[in-house]
Formats: C-alpha cells, sequence, structure tokens
C-alpha cells in the first residue's frame, strides 16, 4: 500500500478541488498533472465529485484521491469512485476506522494536541492542519508540532501563493494543500501555469 507520507512527498501543494461541471473534470486533471502536480484531492461538496474522480482517474500520472470525507457513508461513495487516497477535514472513529481497515492512505484533519493524541491512538501520524490560518496560523503549527516531533503534516485552508512558502519551511510540514492552484472555472494553460509555479515553491 502506498504510505500517505509518499503521496505527500510527491509535490510541494495537493490541490483541493471543487468541481462543479463533470466536463472540466478530465481537462483540470491534464492541465494539474502537466504542471507537476499529480495528487489531486476531489472534494465530495459537489453532485458530479465521484464521477469526476473516475473522469480524473483516466490522466496518465493522476492519484485522485476524496476530500471532504466527513462520515463513513461519504467514505464508501469515495472507495466506489476509485479513490485512491482519502481526505478529511476531521478526525472521527468511524471514518478512520473504515479507511483504515480498506487499506487507503488517510489524511485526517486536525487543529488541536488532543485531536492529535486521539491520532496517534488510533496508529495514524501524518494529518492535515486544518483549517490553517483561522486555527492560529504558522505560529500556532509549530506550537502543536513541537511535543509531537514524529507527526507531518499538511496544512490546509487560507494558504495561497503568498504564504505557502512560510509553511513549507515548518520541518515537519511535507506539503500544503489549498484551491489557489485551480480556481473554480480557470483556463487550462492558467492552472498548468499555476501548478509549475506551486512546484517551484521548495526550489
Ligand atoms: O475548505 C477549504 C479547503 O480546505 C481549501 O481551502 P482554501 O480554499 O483556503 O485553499
Ligand atoms: C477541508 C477539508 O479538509 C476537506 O474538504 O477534506
Amino acid at each position: 500500500m502506498t504510505h500517505i507520507g509518499d503521496l505527500m512527498r510527491m509535490a510541494p501543494v495537493i490541490p483541493v478541488l471543487v468541481i462543479d461541471d463533470l466536463d472540466e473534470a478530465k481537462p483540470l486533471a491534464e492541465a494539474l498533472v502537466a504542471g507537476g502536480l499529480r495528487v489531486l484531492e476531489v472534494t465530495l461538496r459537489t453532485e458530479c465529485a465521484p464521477d469526476a474522480m473516475r473522469a480524473m482517474a483516466e490522466v496518465e500520472g493522476a492519484i485522485v484521491g476524496a476530500g471532504t470525507v466527513n462520515t463513513a457513508a461519504d467514505f464508501e461513495t469515495a472507495k466506489a469512485a476509485g479513490a485512491q487516497f482519502i481526505v478529511s477535514p476531521g478526525l472521527t472513529p468511524s471514518v478512520a476506522d473504515a479507511v483504515t481497515q480498506a487499506g487507503l492512505p488517510f489524511l485526517p484533519g486536525v487543529a488541536t494536541a488532543g485531536d492529535i493524541m486521539r491520532g496517534l491512538e488510533m496508529g495514524l501520524d501524518h494529518f492535515k492542519f486544518f483549517p490553517a490560518v483561522a486555527a492560529g496560523g504558522v505560529p500556532a503549527l509549530k506550537a502543536l508540532a513541537a511535543p509531537f516531533a514524529g507527526c507531518r503534516f499538511c496544512p490546509t485552508g487560507g494558504v495561497g501563493a503568498d504564504n505557502a512558502r512560510e509553511w513549507l519551511a515548518i520541518e515537519q510540514v511535507l506539503c500544503v494543500g489549498g484551491s489557489w492552484v485551480a480556481p473554480r472555472g480557470g483556463e487550462p494553460e492558467w492552472i498548468t501555469r499555476l501548478a509549475r509555479e506551486a512546484c517551484g515553491l521548495t526550489a
């Protein structure tokens, strides 16, 4: 099984995608992969998200997972759509059990020390820090990460081209998540350019 840490190390940014129009899904994946971003999080926030995941998985090189997996039922939807990894804004036993039993890479959201401790009790040590800016920004994650040296993070929520480097400079941050690399309705050429710029963030 691919470990979530391996996916987090593939590029500095995991695009967080909200797809309204199924026809845009495959061109969007092509544009992001062309720009160097292969790990794609499709949020289950729109009706077409499961079909969008199926369409995007046809793109060579794309690794398509589901985000906004808030319940065990959402997990079943994601699994049926072929999700290769699972992202959740939070951490609950029902979602964590379902994902780990299925053996899929899992990136649950945490925002407090208690969240991280519950994750560690479940055998998890890679987390989304969400909502990154609203939960206190870079100083909050630095303080939170200090007692949990073995944990790794993907800050998401308010991260953009203007502040991503600051987050990526934190030793325990493997990548960031964000929607800025794929603005809704953006032209593919523009999205490829944004993806290339995102790939250069750790250069
Ligand atoms: O809910 C928001 C997503 O996690 C992405 O956040 P963002 O649009 O601030 O990048
Ligand atoms: C925000 C978030 O973590 C998600 O939609 O999965």
